[in-house]
């Protein structure tokens, strides 16, 4: 039975790796599919991960017609078994009902991955469609972490440096590394607390290196440091003080 499954989590957390490895799986089976995205990073009508893989996809403008283009392929004597959607956030509610269509009505599966909220924590509406219609809504396994070592729920976007929450909907844009000098819009993965604090990791290394900040102050432990300390299972707050 084909299936609309919606595969998401935070920004960077693998999910056009995966999008990658379910075409090749199914592909090394025989199975034809058609891979889709919409904005990607690396520029038009490519499905690129951070892992270095890239494949060429046809890009998803809000005036494609997906059922139509299957249709029309199938019509021309091409077999289309699967679809992997990436970047779904920015499909058009539409756009996710034509998937849905295409999974009840031509036995298509679908396989969507995309964030389900942006840096306000608002749900964009692809993904919100996605969430209504999906027969199945997957968490991807590999979570982010915020600087304090919780895991990461929220995407935070960072304009030159600091944490914004007004602003496009849609700005497309990647998260900072380490090493990296800012460019102006970046995106950062916190968890809630430090999300409703506006407190991303250069801010909190701010407040830390302040003189008038008391060194007993529990939001500031510990200081940020490039690389997060990995939160455990047993005890993912273990040595988090503050909060
Ligand atoms: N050099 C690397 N070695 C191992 N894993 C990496 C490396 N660079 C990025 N990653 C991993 O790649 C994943 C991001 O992949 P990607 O598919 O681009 O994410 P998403 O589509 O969710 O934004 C993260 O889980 C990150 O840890
Ligand atoms: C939070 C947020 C993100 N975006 C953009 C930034 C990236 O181009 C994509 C997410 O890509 P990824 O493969 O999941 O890393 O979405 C945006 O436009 N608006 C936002 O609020």
């Amino acid at each position: 039975m084909a299936e609309l499954v919606f595969f998401t989590g935070t920004m960077d957390c693998g999910k056009s790796t995966l999008a990658l490895q379910m075409d090749h799986t199914h592909a090394a089976r025989g199975r034809q599919g058609l891979l889709f995205t919409k904005h990607d990073r690396s520029g038009e009508a490519v499905l690129s991960s951070r892992l270095g893989l890239t494949k060429p996809a046809l890009e998803v403008k809000d005036d494609l017609d997906l059922w139509e283009l299957v249709v029309e392929q199938v019509t021309n004597g091409r077999r289309v078994d699967y679809l992997i959607c990436d970047e779904a956030q920015f499909y058009t509610p539409v756009q996710v009902e034509q998937l849905a269509r295409l999974v009840d009505e031509m036995g298509v599966d679908v396989f969507a991955f995309g964030i389900t909220a942006d840096f306000r924590t608002e749900l964009f509406p692809g993904s919100r469609r996605l969430i209504e219609l999906a027969d199945r809504t997957q968490q991807l396994q590999v979570q982010a972490l915020c600087w304090c070592g919780r895991t990461a729920t929220v995407n935070a976007r960072v304009v030159d440096g600091v944490m914004v929450v007004e602003g496009e909907q849609v700005v497309v844009g990647d998260v900072a590394g380490p090493d990296d000098v800012p460019p102006t819009v970046e995106y950062e993965m916190l968890c809630r607390r430090h999300y409703m604090r506006r407190m991303n990791a250069s801010a909190a290394r701010a407040q830390s290196l302040s003189p008038e900040v008391l060194p007993f102050d529990l939001d500031l432990c510990p200081v940020p440091s490039p690389r997060p300390r990995p939160a455990t299972v047993d005890s993912p707050e273990e040595g988090v003080p503050g909060d």
